[in-house]
């Protein structure tokens, strides 16, 4: 499904959280959707969900609003940090109503991860730990398949090799059947690989849309005698630069190829790093 954002704005009494933003999602990738705290992406993805209204400009999905649309809000499933299911219901009842309202609903898949997550289907959602109740927003997530799915940071008190097999059911079912995944985290480092396309937010503004691999192409490390490097960088898009020892490493926006011809040493910079860098220094 294709999603156009046109101009949306969205302001919360004297708050601004979202300024003119304007992008478009053309294909099912696997997007990350970056920036720090109060950035605007949980509002971003409220709105692309149909939970509320843009102040101004509208997302529309297939040339639709999806605010209000039932055909639409079949299509989407966001899953938030925290309370997205009713505490009174237990864990089996959950399920049935997902099962009820996503046409897309993959019930052998999430019976497969209630057993692999360790949850009891007839326990209450009250009953569950913060791990437990982000588990249980995982597998509605991945079992919807949903054409447009939507975690925004989905893994609260779940413990490391919890979230790993999340990252591999996720990749796993993405393989097997492609959809516009969106994916808001704090923890870049650990699924910085997944993300095909970046989208980073400031302030409520788009500072940046870009391929993962063009990030990954296009930024380098070089490192030479500092005053080499100093040179080299004068008319470069300079990321970062760190001196030891009459040594300097810069990271460089471009080809590396002209650092090379250059006489110095270049190589890629991983990307995970990049992104924590350009979130941080973007949100500064
Ligand atoms: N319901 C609301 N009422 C008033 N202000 C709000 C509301 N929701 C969000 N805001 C404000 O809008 C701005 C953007 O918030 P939002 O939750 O969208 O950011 P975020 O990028 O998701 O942040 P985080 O990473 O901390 O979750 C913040 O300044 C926030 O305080």
């Amino acid at each position: 499904m294709k999603i156009d954002v046109e101009h949306v704005t969205k302001i919360y009494k004297d708050t601004k959280a979202l300024d003119d933003v304007s992008f478009t999602l053309s294909e099912p990738k696997i997007y990350g959707l970056l920036g720090r705290n109060g950035a605007g992406k949980t509002t971003f993805m409220e709105i692309l969900s149909g939970h509320i209204l843009a102040s101004d400009g509208e997302v529309l999905i297939d040339g639709e609003n999806p605010f209000d649309n039932q055909r639409l809000t079949e299509s989407i499933c966001l899953i938030k940090e925290g309370d997205n299911f009713k505490k009174d219901l237990k864990i089996k009842n959950v399920l049935r109503i997902y099962a009820y309202f996503y046409p897309t609903w993959d019930q052998e898949l999430a019976d497969e991860l209630i057993r692999e997550y360790n949850l009891n289907p007839n326990a209450k959602v009250k009953a569950l730990s913060k791990g437990m109740a982000s588990a249980l927003g995982i597998i509605v997530g991945l079992a919807s398949k949903a054409p447009i799915t939507i975690f925004d940071e989905p893994y609260i008190g779940l413990d490391a090799a919890a979230r790993k097999t999340f990252y591999d059911i996720l990749l796993e079912e993405y393989q097997a059947e492609q959809r516009t995944i969106i994916f808001s985290t704090h923890l870049i480092d650990e699924v910085s690989l997944m993300f095909e396309e970046v989208l980073i937010l400031q302030d409520g503004k788009l500072v940046m849309q870009q391929q993962a691999d063009a990030l990954r192409d296009n930024a380098y490390a070089v490192s030479g005698a500092t005053k080499d490097v100093e040179t080299f960088i004068e008319d470069k898009e300079v990321i970062q630069s760190k001196q030891l020892a009459g040594m300097m490493t810069a990271y460089v926006y471009g080809n590396m190829e002209q650092a090379k011809s250059a006489g110095l040493t270049a190589e890629g910079i991983p990307i995970q790093e990049l992104m924590i860098y350009l979130t941080e220094n973007k949100g500064a």
